[in-house]
């Protein structure tokens, strides 16, 4: 059954996850619960990503966050022991089951991750590589710098095209991997602290190039800054550690999810603003 066809649609599933005005969601998670063996990292989470926004995930460490990221391009699945409940949802169809092709479903729901990892290969390889085994048949040239102009790292690199990736400066690699994510012209870009590993400088320009790419991409971050949640985002979802049960693990659950500037001024859930006030570590 696809999603669209369950009891409850995936636009708005939950009153605490209300879409952007405007917006429809693209990503849902429905009464979504996640173990590793017998750890719960996740309990009962309903969301809906709306679609050309940035979403940002925030809460403590081990919440879940990351869980919830890698779920929507099925980035847990090689993970023994992980498990799931529940319903997940990317523009109506179901994410998991096995009717559905995971490299079909990455190359439209691409992800960035922490620490900025390009192939050893040259920068032109770096971007052409995933068109390429995507079959692409247009011109891989003007593919290249599309990409590298999205990024905004043409203009660095433009001149360096032969040389290898990892000559390339931090802050530069992880542009590099976002032009390679966006070579296969996902829908959707995950991002798994994308700056955590970048300079001031480098972590400015990836956040105004998230900016930019919103009008045609939906983008989803997990950060532990908050003061780069407040810039970058649209909609945050916040994440707590919920009481134990069972063997004493405390899963992740949903505290509230809200467009950003009410979130962080008017937080409706107390757990929330214990976070946000740094009263919840
Ligand atoms: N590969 C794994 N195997 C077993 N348990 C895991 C695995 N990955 C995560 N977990 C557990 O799942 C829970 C949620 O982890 P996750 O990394 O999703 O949280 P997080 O909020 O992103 O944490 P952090 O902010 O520290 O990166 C934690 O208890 C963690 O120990």
């Amino acid at each position: 059954m696809s999603l669209d066809q369950q009891p409850i649609v995936s636009r708005n599933p939950s009153p605490a996850a209300p879409p952007a005005p405007g917006a429809d969601a693209v990503l849902v998670a429905r009464d979504l619960s996640v173990w590793y063996g017998s750890t719960q990292a996740l309990r009962g989470v309903s969301i809906a990503i709306p679609r050309n926004r940035i979403t940002a995930l925030i809460g403590p460490s081990g919440c879940g966050k990351s869980t919830l990221l890698r779920c929507f391009n099925r980035m847990n699945d090689l993970i023994p022991g992980f498990r799931m409940e529940g319903q997940l949802g990317f523009d109506g169809d179901p994410v998991a089951g096995p009717e559905v092709d995971p490299v079909t479903l990455r190359r439209r729901v691409g992800m960035v991750f922490q620490k900025p990892n390009p192939f050893p290969k040259t920068v032109y390889h770096n971007v052409a590589w995933g068109a390429r085994i995507n079959g692409y048949t247009g011109d891989l040239d003007e593919l290249v710098e599309r990409s590298l102009r999205r990024a905004a790292l043409w203009d660095e690199v433009k001149d360096k095209l032969n040389r290898s990736g990892l000559d390339l400066s931090g802050g530069q690699q992880q542009r590099l991997c976002i032009a390679r994510t966006l070579a296969v012209e996902p829908e959707v870009i995950l991002m798994d602290e994308p700056c955590s590993a970048l300079d001031p400088i480098s972590t400015a320009r990836v956040e105004d190039l998230m900016e930019d790419l919103k009008a045609e991409y939906t983008i989803v971050i997990v950060t532990h800054n908050m003061q780069q949640a407040r810039r970058v985002s649209d909609m945050t979802a916040c994440l707590m550690l919920d009481e134990a049960r069972g063997n004493g693990h405390r899963p992740g659950v949903l505290a509230e999810f809200s467009p950003t500037d009410v979130l962080f001024t008017t937080p409706k859930d107390p757990r929330t603003e214990a976070y946000i006030t740094g009263r919840i570590g």
